[in-house]
């Protein structure tokens, strides 16, 4: 689990250490720069033989300080380096006013190079805008436009004539809100709103934009070097400052053993509702995916008329037919049910609603999704007073609107200022309002509780996992979170885990995935763990 700081906290961590003495602002500067020309030299080792060109981008405050840093570090391995600078040397913050005198060498404004034909150069360093970022680039948006087609459709390459650069960002990819991973558009639509890298370097931790929304495609790969800084741990530091966020994984295997001694009631019984005949295919990958993960029984509930269907179709899955919310109740007596999933396949109409209250009744663990969640649309606030906290809200972009419009607004309307609120606000808040667990789907998955736990589960990077977006994909994580509540799992826990053991299904099944294979993928993962 890594901490995600936000710009604000990382500016109280590089505080915190320059007041007790431990180090100067112009030290941690230059480990900064020599933390970008490591990371480069590593990614690319062609780079760390010969002489070659750079030219490096700098902006008016302190990321333009590392540019300036990172000029002369290669300069002094031989390169031959060019300087551009957006702004005015006489304005630039003491630390990057002190790196440009020492570069010592030419700096020409950003249009010289801006206008250009060529890229002239095998490493193309972007300090233009780190966390300090606060609103758009217009006048940069053609420079990011160039910069993205040369990383979307020029391989590197070193020693080309006119240049096919490594792009490498330092800190985030200039343009890009460290803390929401959004840009700020600008009126030239046709133009990018910042900058892409083929790598980017940050520093201590890597800030929660690295990992949401275009934060990641923009910074290509991401590096965190180390530059001696340390988070303080104390709890009055922390109780003064907006809370953090980590990055989940990887799990814990010892909450996933199954204990020798149980049989399989002491696994639990999910209890996954179902739809009408031929709408059962959703309810059946959630059942599944809980059975696979690990509960020791599971019951798909369905309207009558569906039993047969789902028997032709379900094996070690029991069937069970019952009749609207009664039938629910009824069953729900039975006190071995430890778990319910509602939503996938159930449909919008009213029946699906009045079973959602039903089973919220039972104060059991449940899961919602889907048909559950959207059948709330016009009156969400009658579903928070009625969720509690072993509830977990699977939504993804759209369901998430229609319970919390007014957080999706804020999340797609244009930020004219940063930091712009981003998806871990807009769930934390969710979570809050909703009094459960909320899990925000896609790529940039963000989990909040109740009580303001956060943390983003991305399949992003070396976790990618693009053939998750399939049919029934959603179902089956719904199954999976449902199985670990069944198994006991407190609400938070199984989003975090279940979330994590849905994109691994994925990634270790890889290309022509379909939501059947991930059920079926788990028993893979869990050797991978070690259990
Ligand atoms: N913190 C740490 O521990 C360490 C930090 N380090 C480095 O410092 C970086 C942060 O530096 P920073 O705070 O000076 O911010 P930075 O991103 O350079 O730019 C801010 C400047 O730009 C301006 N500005 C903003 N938006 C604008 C726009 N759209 N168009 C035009 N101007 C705009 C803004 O002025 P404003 O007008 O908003 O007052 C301000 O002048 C960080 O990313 C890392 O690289 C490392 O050296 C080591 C340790
Ligand atoms: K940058």
């Amino acid at each position: 689990m890594t901490e995600l700081l936000t710009s604000e906290l990382m500016r109280a961590v590089e505080l915190v250490a320059i007041q007790s003495g431990q180090v100067t602002g112009l030290e941690l500067m230059e480990r900064a720069g020599q933390g970008v020309v490591d990371a480069v030299l590593e990614e690319w080792p062609d780079l760390g033989q010969g002489e070659h060109r750079a030219v490096v981008l700098c902006g008016p405050g302190n990321n333009g300080g590392d540019g300036f840093v990172v000029a002369r570090l290669l300069k002094e391995r031989g390169w031959q380096v060019e300087v551009f600078l957006y702004g005015n040397p006489d304005k630039l913050p003491p630390d990057a006013k002190t790196n440009f005198e020492r570069w010592g060498a030419a700096v020409r404004p950003l249009d010289a190079y801006a206008l250009g034909e060529s890229w002239g150069c095998d490493l193309l360093v972007d300090a233009l805008f780190g966390i300090g970022l606060t609103r758009g680039l217009q006048p940069l948006g053609e420079l990011f436009w160039n910069m993205e087609d040369m990383v979307d459709c020029h391989p590197v390459e070193v020693g080309h004539p006119r240049g096919r650069p490594a792009i490498v960002a330092i800190d985030v990819p200039s343009g890009i809100c460290a803390d929401s991973g959004r840009s700020f558009p600008h009126a030239e639509e046709h133009r990018r709103f910042a900058a892409s890298a083929h790598l980017t370097v940050t520093f201590h931790t890597a800030k929660p934009g690295h990992y949401l929304d275009e934060g990641p495609s923009a910074c290509g790969k991401l590096v965190v070097k180390d530059i001696g800084l340390v988070t303080p741990k104390d709890n009055d530091w922390r109780a003064q400052r907006q809370e953090t966020c980590t990055l989940f994984g990887p799990v814990d295997p010892s909450l996933l053993r199954k204990d020798v001694k149980h049989h399989k009631y002491g696994h639990g019984h999910a209890l996954i509702m179902s739809g009408p005949p031929g709408k059962g295919g959703a309810a059946r990958l959630a059942a599944r995916a809980a059975l696979r993960v690990g509960a020791g029984l599971v019951t798909v509930g369905c309207p009558m008329r569906a039993v047969s269907e789902h028997a032709v179709h379900l094996n070690a899955i029991m069937v069970q037919g019952l009749d609207g919310t009664h039938g629910l109740a009824e069953l729900l007596e039975d006190s071995r049910f430890s778990a319910l999933c509602l939503g996938p396949g159930m449909g919008l109409g009213p029946s699906t609603g009045e079973l959602v209250k039903t089973a919220l009744a039972s104060g059991r663990g449940i899961v919602l999704d889907a048909d559950a969640l959207s059948r709330f649309q016009r009156t969400p606030q009658a579903l928070f007073d009625l969720l509690h906290e072993s509830c977990v809200l699977t939504p993804h972009g759209g369901e998430f609107a229609r319970l919390f419009p007014d957080l999706s607004e804020r999340l797609t309307t244009a930020p004219d200022i940063g930091p712009a609120y981003s998806k871990v606000d807009a769930t934390r808040e969710a979570a809050a309002r909703a009094g459960c667990v909320v899990v925000f789907k896609g790529a940039d998955t963000v989990i909040a509780a109740p009580d303001g736990r956060c943390s983003i589960s991305a399949a992003v990077y070396e976790r990618a996992a693009p053939w998750l977006a399939t049919a029934g994909s959603g179902d089956v994580l719904a199954g999976i979170i449902c199985g670990l509540m069944a198994r006991g799992l407190p609400a938070m826990n199984a989003a975090e885990t279940g979330t994590w053991l849905h994109v691994e299904a994925a990634r270790a099944f890889g290309p022509g995935l379909i939501a059947e294979d991930l059920p079926e993928t788990l028993p893979r993962v869990f050797r991978d763990l070690g259990l």
